[in-house]
């Protein structure tokens, strides 16, 4: 993994004849044109939000060809707007401009608003083309690709939603020079992930690498992003409705959901949470005789690395994770099924915790 490397970089998901690019390079949003292949007819509709239009709009424009018919819908920001009345406000617009079955949405803004286009996309007329245009680190390495789509419910997260593929990925490197760093260290959760879960080698180099990362060092997030869209993309391509290995992708979303729902969503970043209850699932883990101590520690450390929070809210009790984590859409016949760790780099779904271990787990939990 010492290679440098900034260029572009082509990657596929491979679904047959749903299958789709992901372009990643610096510049790619801009270039005219650069849209041009996945539209499915002359109707395009942008939609972005407040923060992300006045940053690049502009360039997301300037990508398409000449002689389509271009609308552009600018939506409040923030996960407390990922709601079905805001995917209502796509549709009435697309209606509202007449646009058939033909039409192309662009996703151009980070995992809320490319969740809530790609679901509007799923639904309008039974379903029309979108092009994913992510500008977060976390959906550039991982809601951009996959299709899961769909909104939150006051009760939990994304429960309202569809499996929808985009018709391509174009992920352009230079919008993460405006990321807070904040969303940055979000954003890193979710490389974390496919270290922890699949990928051990690309943990040893992420553990190296987080300060270069968190400097925005050019090289290494290519890297980053492109090792996370390749992994992410053979797992969809191996089970696209969750049907197995793709459940792998939860790990510590069962905690972190938990969180984001308690506490109101927006309120812990969806990449805070998952960092936090994938220390979680670390620490379950090792209960149960699998992780090592010296590989908690491990975990505990890159988590703390990337800038991410090592306790669960200071308000959060027992039960208030339990009540949330019973509503999880992994669980069957109401049996929870968390995604635990065998050892740094696989992971597997397990719906045998016995329940003492787990309360006793989030009860010993640090919160802060
Ligand atoms: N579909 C999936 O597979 C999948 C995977 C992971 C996460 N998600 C979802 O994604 C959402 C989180 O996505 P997110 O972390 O991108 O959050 P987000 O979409 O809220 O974006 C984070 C913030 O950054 C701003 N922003 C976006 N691009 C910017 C840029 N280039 N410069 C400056 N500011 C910018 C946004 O306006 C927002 O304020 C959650 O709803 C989560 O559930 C979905
Ligand atoms: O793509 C997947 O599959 C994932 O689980 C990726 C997750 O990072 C993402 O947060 C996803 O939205 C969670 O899905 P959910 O089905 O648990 O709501
Ligand atoms: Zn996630």
């Amino acid at each position: 993994m010492s290679e440098t490397l900034t260029g572009p970089r082509n990657l596929e998901v491979a679904l047959g004849e749903r299958s789709y690019p992901i372009h990643i390079g610096p510049g790619l949003l801009g270039e005219p044109g650069v849209l041009a292949p996945w539209l499915a007819g002359r109707q395009v509709m942008i939609v972005t939000n407040e923060v992300v239009a006045p940053l690049y709009l502009e360039r997301c424009r300037a990508s398409l060809p000449a002689g389509v018919e271009v609308r552009e819908l600018v939506l409040p920001d923030g996960e407390a707007t990922k709601t079905l009345a805001s995917v209502s406000r796509i549709w009435d617009a697309l209606l509202e401009a007449g646009f058939n079955r033909r039409c192309t949405l662009i996703a151009l803004g980070g995992g809320v608003i490319g969740d809530m286009v790609g679901y509007a996309a799923a639904c309008y007329q039974r379903g029309v083309a979108f092009i994913q245009v992510p500008t977060t680190l976390l959906s550039q390495v991982d809601s951009s690709v996959g299709g899961k789509t769909g909104v939150n419910h006051p009760l939990g997260k994304n429960m309202i939603g569809a499996f929808w593929q985009p018709r391509a990925v174009l992920i352009d490197t230079d919008t993460l020079a405006t990321l807070p760093p904040r969303e940055l260290s979000a954003g890193l959760a979710e490389v974390i992930k496919y270290g922890l879960i699949r990928d051990a080698d690309f943990l040893a180099w992420l553990e190296a690498e987080m300060p270069a990362l968190r400097a925005l060092e050019a090289s290494a997030l290519t890297r980053a992003i492109e090792r996370s869209c390749a992994l992410k993309a053979e797992i969809v391509a191996e089970d696209e409705t969750e049907q197995g290995v793709r459940a792998l992708l939860n790990l510590g979303h069962t905690f972190g959901h938990a969180i984001e729902a308690h506490q109101g969503y927006g309120v812990w970043l969806h990449g805070e949470a998952v960092g936090a209850g994938m220390l979680m699932a670390a620490e379950l883990s090792a209960r149960l005789g699998w992780l090592s101590e010296a590989e908690v520690a491990r975990t505990r450390a890159i988590i703390g690395a990337a800038g991410l929070p090592l306790a669960a809210p200071a308000d959060m009790s027992v039960e208030d994770f339990l009540v949330r984590m019973r509503l999880d859409k992994k669980n069957v016949d109401s049996r929870l099924r968390l995604i635990l760790l065998r050892t740094l780099g696989d992971a597997c779904l397990f719906d045998e915790t016995p329940a003492e271990l787990l309360e006793a787990l989030i009860e010993a939990f640090p919160r802060g």
